[in-house]
């Protein structure tokens, strides 16, 4: 693997007639890391990993692999490898044939794919035809496709949709040991609770836009510390004396509260202090989904159109 594992993207922007699908996007995918690629349908993901493949023309900027465009890779399977589509497969073909005609088009030994094979489960199936595989199987093939010539670089659109719960373990799984190998991986979603255990940094998208550009960890840090959940017979008396002190307070039931704004330790003097009792005190966790709500309170374009992808509609 050479050390360049990086995808860099400057200024690209992308317009189909009247729609702008990417629209000034500039962002870094660094080695070592799972990068999620964030953002409802039609916010322009598919079209940027597209256009960072050299598989479609930006209108301006570049996406740069490994400080190169696609088009000037020498060896592009083992520079950088995709999965956009996990039905690209001819239906008649085995999973063995068609990764032996990917290894040779792209001048790889035929042991690779064993190989691949194998580290995706699908040793067993090599020899059946792929119309007959379902769709965790399809995706698995598609993931061996990426690997096959072991590249530094990985770029998976979507790999969980429609997966079942092991699946989604196993990609989750993967993900995270090619990145501990030193790739850089960058996986689209366009639900931010499907890379709740594999992300360590967020791009958020929005038309065409990049939104958010932030690590996971700070994310979280940034939305959980403040929080903590309170148990108490005495509601009122609670919310009064804490939001004196300067605390933001919510009901969540009969007789809890969420407070924001103050220490745990200070909660716990000021509840002392002025003899209110209480059962249970406890620090609150943030969702990435929790976290990025609290981070882009205001942005409610976003939040508008991830409803609608939310819907289905
Ligand atoms: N070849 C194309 N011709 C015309 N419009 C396109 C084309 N490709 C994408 N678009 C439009 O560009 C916008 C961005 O689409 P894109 O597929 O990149 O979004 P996405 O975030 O990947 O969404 P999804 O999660 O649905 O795949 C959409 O409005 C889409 O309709």
């Amino acid at each position: 693997m050479s050390l360049e594992a990086t995808i860099d993207v400057r200024g690209l922007r992308k317009r189909y007639g009247p729609t702008v699908a990417v629209d000034g996007l500039t962002f870094t995918v660094r080695p070592g890391q799972v990068t999620g690629f964030v953002g409802p349908n039609g916010a322009g993901k598919s079209t940027t990993l597209r256009l960072i493949l050299g598989l479609d023309r930006p209108d301006e900027g570049a996406a740069l692999i490994g400080g190169r465009p696609y088009g000037h890779l020498r060896k592009p399977l083992s520079e950088v490898g995709a999965m956009l589509d996990a039905s690209a497969a001819h239906p008649a073909r085995s999973a063995r044939h068609h990764l032996l005609w990917l290894a040779h088009a792209g001048g790889l030994p035929a042991r690779r794919v064993t190989e691949v094979l194998d580290q995706v489960g699908l040793a067993s199936a090599a020899r059946r035809a792929v119309g007959g595989f379902s769709l965790g199987m399809r995706q698995r093939l598609g993931i061996a496709g990426a690997l096959l010539g072991d590249p530094p670089v990985l770029i998976f659109d979507e790999p969980v949709n429609g997966l079942d719960p092991e699946g989604v373990r196993w990609i989750r799984g993967l993900l995270r040991s090619l990145a501990a190998e030193g790739r850089a991986v960058l996986v689209s979603s366009h639900l931010m609770s499907e890379l709740e255990d594999s992300a360590d940094h967020l791009l958020v998208l929005g038309r065409g836009r990049l939104l958010t550009d932030t690590g996971v960890r700070e994310l979280l840090d940034a939305a959980s510390g403040g929080h903590t959940r309170l148990r108490t017979r005495d509601r009122g008396r609670a919310m009064a004396v804490l939001a004196r002190a300067g605390a933001r307070v919510a009901s969540l039931d009969a007789d809890t509260l969420t407070v924001s704004g103050l220490p745990a330790e200070r909660i716990v003097e000021l509840l002392g202090e002025h003899r209110v009792p209480f059962t249970e005190l406890a620090g609150h966790r943030a969702s990435l989904e929790e976290a990025y709500m609290e981070l882009t309170r205001d942005a409610a374009d976003y939040r508008a159109a991830g409803q609608r992808a939310e819907d289905g509609s």
